[in-house]
């Protein structure tokens, strides 16, 4: 196959950060004492790029989606989210956060749960129902609206919660192992559809996964990061053009790209 060879089309053009990270710390207090999450970390992500990041369970993750949503605070070092605080960005409403869990209320129906941070955030019936339409169509929901998240399949209801974050339109889509639950082929199917959604929307995604292929398919950039305390051990600028089919997988360049990934998680390992 070709692709290997294929010029990027990723535009090379300097984009605006979305989000800035300069030496950021963050230690919890705990009970049995402090857990030191996050180490050093500094990172920028431009406009428009699809981040994923990837490590050992414990190493962070989490915890770094939580601080550019502003629901932990650093212990020390900078963030900025949009140009500004997290709090500021939150108020601004600028992200979606997609959760491990659907997380659907079971008494409210697809169209209902799509609705409710609108109708929280006080928008009127009609662009309740207008916004509703048109993220489910984006996900390919169309015609589920008034179903219930028991009648839908596990990746159909997980489309569902992204509808949920994409309703109030933000630039970004924050999303923590959106597809960690479900079986590979049905995960495959959603990663395709989910390239597809962002090409779209053109917004700038931060996506948290244990899976190297899912990592390497989805991402313009992959932080790798090492065991608590999450540091980072690489940042991986992908060479694969933005337009992938599935079998992009089985082309060198992929495979390179994958063979580094786990070099800099083995290299997080050998630290410790
Ligand atoms: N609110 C909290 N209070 C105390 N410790 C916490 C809190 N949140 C996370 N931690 C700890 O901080 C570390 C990082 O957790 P985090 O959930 O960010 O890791 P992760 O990389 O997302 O893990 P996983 O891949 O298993 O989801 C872990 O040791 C975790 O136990």
């Amino acid at each position: 196959m070709a692709l290997a060879q294929e010029k990027p089309q990723v535009s090379l053009a300097p984009q605006p950060s979305v989000v800035t990270a300069n030496g950021l710390d963050l230690t919890f207090q705990t009970a049995d004492g402090p857990v030191h999450a996050l180490k050093g970390v500094d990172l920028d992500i431009g406009k428009g790029e699809f981040v994923s990041f990837i490590g050992p369970s414990g190493c962070g993750k989490t915890t770094f989606l939580r601080v550019v949503a502003a629901l932990e605070e650093p212990t020390s070092g900078e963030i900025t989210v949009n140009g500004m605080s997290p709090e500021e960005a939150r108020k601004a409403r600028a992200y979606g956060y997609v959760f491990q869990a659907a997380g659907l209320y079971p008494w409210r129906t697809i169209g209902k749960n799509v609705k409710l941070p609108l109708e929280i955030m006080g928008y009127s019936r009609d662009e309740q129902e207008r916004r509703m339409r048109s993220v489910l169509e984006l996900v390919d929901l169309k015609g589920f609206e008034k179903k219930y998240p028991w009648q839908l399949s596990g990746g159909m209801q997980q489309r569902a919660s992204i509808a949920r974050a994409l309703a109030f339109d933000a630039d970004i889509l924050l999303m923590d192992e959106p597809f960690g639950a479900l079986d590979e082929i049905v995960r495959d199917h959603l990663n395709e559809q989910l390239l597809q959604l962002w090409a779209r929307t053109e917004k700038t995604c931060l996506f948290v996964t244990h899976s190297i292929p899912e990592a390497v398919y989805l991402s313009t950039k992959i932080v790798v990061m090492s065991p608590r305390p999450g540091r980072i051990t690489d940042v991986i600028d992908s060479p694969l053009p933005r337009e992938r089919p599935l079998d992009i997988r089985d082309s060198q360049a992929f495979i390179d790209v994958a063979h580094r990934v786990r070099e800099g998680l083995r290299a997080g390992m050998d630290d410790v």
